[in-house]
């Protein structure tokens, strides 16, 4: 054997190359002191400069930056949406690429992480991290946060496992995770639990996502340009009629109605629903943050040709259902997709 060529064993050591696309966010969000943890300005802090901040990251990853937004999630919209997964979606091609990371505001991670779930088609890791406190203040989150992110993101048992979500040591799936808290560091949760957790350097994973994500699903980012109107309505004591009516006449192609309970609709919200369904479709969802709503419980679905989003949160079906109709309008195929993903 040529004794200048690397042995097989180095080769497989490499480390795994990873680019970082840098959105915005608390992760790179920046206080006046210290003191500041809630009050700040979030997305101003480059991502080169983010990664610059966490050298343990190279220990694990040979790591580069990419800025895509500078950001606060909660300005995503479809159209940046698309234009991140796309590009996501052509890093993971490169065979230079072994894994993807996003930074991200905390505020709409379960939303684009869930719709990367939904979308790419890749085995590759690709986990969003975010952070609580922004990296001026004591006791930040953020570079644990990122290095942990990496760790995961350089795991060979990350593979396959869909897109995840990094933060406060967890490793959560996409579909189920998140924000439960507009404060805390331990704003995520899962319903039925993380994935895992990363301790000293080390991903843990405990469960796997049993519903379709990245190659198993029907969504093909490569092959979606723009998403339809899906509006949320958010149902509480005394509505008005004419709000929930002046949302569909918006030309939304279906719109989430985030009942009370388990999706429940008010009797003088009936006949409204009803208007809104000629022009759309109507998806029940729960404003409870938990459980699921199932079909012709309190609510007579089949009677009204609604669909019921199972334990899907009204933020969660807007996603799902936008993806849907780019495949489908008819409300039966709809529901299928519900209890499938
Ligand atoms: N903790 C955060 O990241 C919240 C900051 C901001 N609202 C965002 O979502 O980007």
């Amino acid at each position: 054997q040529d004794a200048g060529a690397p042995a097989p064993q180095a080769q497989a050591a490499a480390k795994p190359r990873i680019v970082v696309i840098g959105t915005g966010g608390t992760i790179a969000g920046a206080g006046a002191s210290s003191v500041n943890t809630g009050d700040y300005d979030s997305a101003k802090v480059a991502v080169d400069k983010i990664i610059a901040a966490v050298p343990e990251m190279s220990q694990v990853a040979d790591v580069r930056g990419e800025q895509i937004f500078q950001i606060g999630s909660e300005s995503f919209n479809d159209e940046r949406l698309l234009k991140l997964a796309k590009r996501v979606s052509e890093l993971v091609k490169q065979p230079d690429v072994d894994a993807v990371m996003i930074t991200h505001g905390t505020d709409t991670i379960e939303e684009t992480s869930y719709f990367l779930n939904l979308t790419l088609k890749t085995e590759k890791p690709v986990v969003i991290v975010g952070a609580m406190r922004p990296g001026t203040a004591l006791s930040a989150d953020g570079p644990l946060n990122l290095y942990n992110a990496t760790v995961v993101a350089a795991s060979p048992e990350a593979k396959g496992k869909g897109v995840l979500v990094a933060l406060n040591d967890e490793i959560h799936s996409a579909r189920d995770v998140t924000k439960g808290h507009a404060l805390k560091v331990e704003a995520f949760r899962s319903l039925y639990g993380p994935l895992g957790v990363v301790v000293e350097s080390k991903p843990y994973f405990y469960r796997l996502p049993a519903r379709p994500h990245t190659t198993a699903t029907e969504f093909d980012i490569d092959r979606i340009d723009s998403l339809p109107k899906v509006d949320v309505f958010y149902a509480h004591v005394t509505m008005d009629p004419k709000a929930l009516t002046a949302i569909a006449d918006l030309g939304g192609k279906a719109l989430i109605y985030a009942g009370t309970g388990n999706g429940s609709v008010a009797d003088y919200m009936e006949a409204p629903l009803a208007e809104v369904r000629k022009k759309a479709l109507v998806v029940r969802a729960t404003r409870t943050g938990g459980g699921m709503v199932i079909r012709n419980g309190e609510e007579k679905d089949d009677e009204q040709d609604w669909v019921a989003a199972g334990d899907q949160s009204p933020q969660k079906a807007r996603i799902l259902t936008a993806l849907a109709l780019t495949t489908t309008d008819d409300p039966k195929a709809l529901q299928e997709i519900f209890w499938k993903y």
